[in-house]
């Protein structure tokens, strides 16, 4: 256990009224926060990036996991609480002042990390549709632990014929192993947000073979487009899919919600 105060004195003294603006909602139980910390697995000597440490609660957690942590933090009130955890843990944080948005992880580290944040609802998924979008995989990234709003890691998660099944799944689902990890009440935040959330957990998996991400990401934006509509309506503009659709034996009559990840992929793979 490390010496510092308790997060709530630490955001009395530094005045860190929570900025919706900033999609601050800050979590101090300190069980909890060791809880989400142990979600990748042993953190013990390992790189983690965390997005978004404000007073410094989760980071503290993952510090006490043993973990290197490089933390960015677009609100500078929050450094000097910052600086404060990076003295009480010598050579284990590094922070950095910038909006995540703008900074590319890899750039950050020489080799793997894992990626552990309790995201800006705002900016949340922006982040996450980034880090799976990459060229490169597997990912230089081993492992991330995103909290997000219930809804939206439903829809990470979802399966085929569900009504949080969309791009998202696809997305989240084709080459990587995404899960729901945790949930947490709304009251576990100050100040509590209007809604649920959850974590969600997601390590890489084998890429298909032959499989273009661009011409995936084409195939589920037409399809789900126009979820409501049979895909031989919301395909037609996408040169060669009703072919495809065809050749594979995919009935045209069906809906993209009815469409598994794998047949999205075979889908992609024949137009690749
Ligand atoms: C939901 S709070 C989480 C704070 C803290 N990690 C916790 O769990 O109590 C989100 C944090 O992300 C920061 N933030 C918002 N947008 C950001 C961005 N684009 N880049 C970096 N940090 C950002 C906010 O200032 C805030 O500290």
């Amino acid at each position: 256990m490390s010496a510092l105060p308790p997060l709530r004195e630490v955001i009395a003294r530094h005045g860190l009224s929570a900025s919706k603006a900033l999609g601050q909602n800050f979590l101090f139980d300190e069980q909890l926060l060791d809880r989400i910390a142990a979600i990748p697995g042993s953190l013990k000597g390992e790189s983690v990036l965390e997005v978004g440490p404000g007073p410094g609660g989760l980071t503290r957690a993952l510090l006490r996991a043993g973990a290197k942590v490089t933390a960015i933090e677009m609100d500078r009130r929050c450094l000097p609480a910052l600086a404060e955890v990076e003295a009480a843990f010598p050579g284990q944080l590094t922070v950095i002042e910038g909006d995540a948005m703008k900074i590319a992880p890899a750039s950050l580290f020489d080799g793997p990390y894992h990626i552990v944040a309790n995201l800006p609802y705002n900016v949340g998924t922006a982040l996450f549709t980034g880090w799976l979008s990459g060229e490169e995989w597997p990912p230089q990234w081993r492992s991330l632990t995103l909290m997000f709003q219930e809804e939206v890691a439903r829809r990470i998660v979802a399966e085929e014929d569900t009504s949080a099944y969309g791009r998202l799944a696809v997305l989240a689902q084709w080459r990587a192993k995404a899960k729901l990890a945790m949930k947490v009440h709304r009251s576990a935040f100050t100040p509590p947000p209007k809604v649920m959330s959850a974590i969600v957990h997601v390590v890489p998996g084998d890429a298909p073979e032959g499989v273009s991400m661009r011409k995936l990401e084409r195939i589920t934006e037409a399809a789900f487009g126009q979820r409501r509509k049979m895909l031989r309506q919301s395909l037609k503009g996408v040169p060669g899919a009703l072919e495809a659709l065809e050749s594979l034996g995919i009935d045209p009559q069906r809906r993209a919600e009815t469409l598994s990840v794998a047949e999205f992929v075979t889908i992609a793979r024949a137009l690749s």
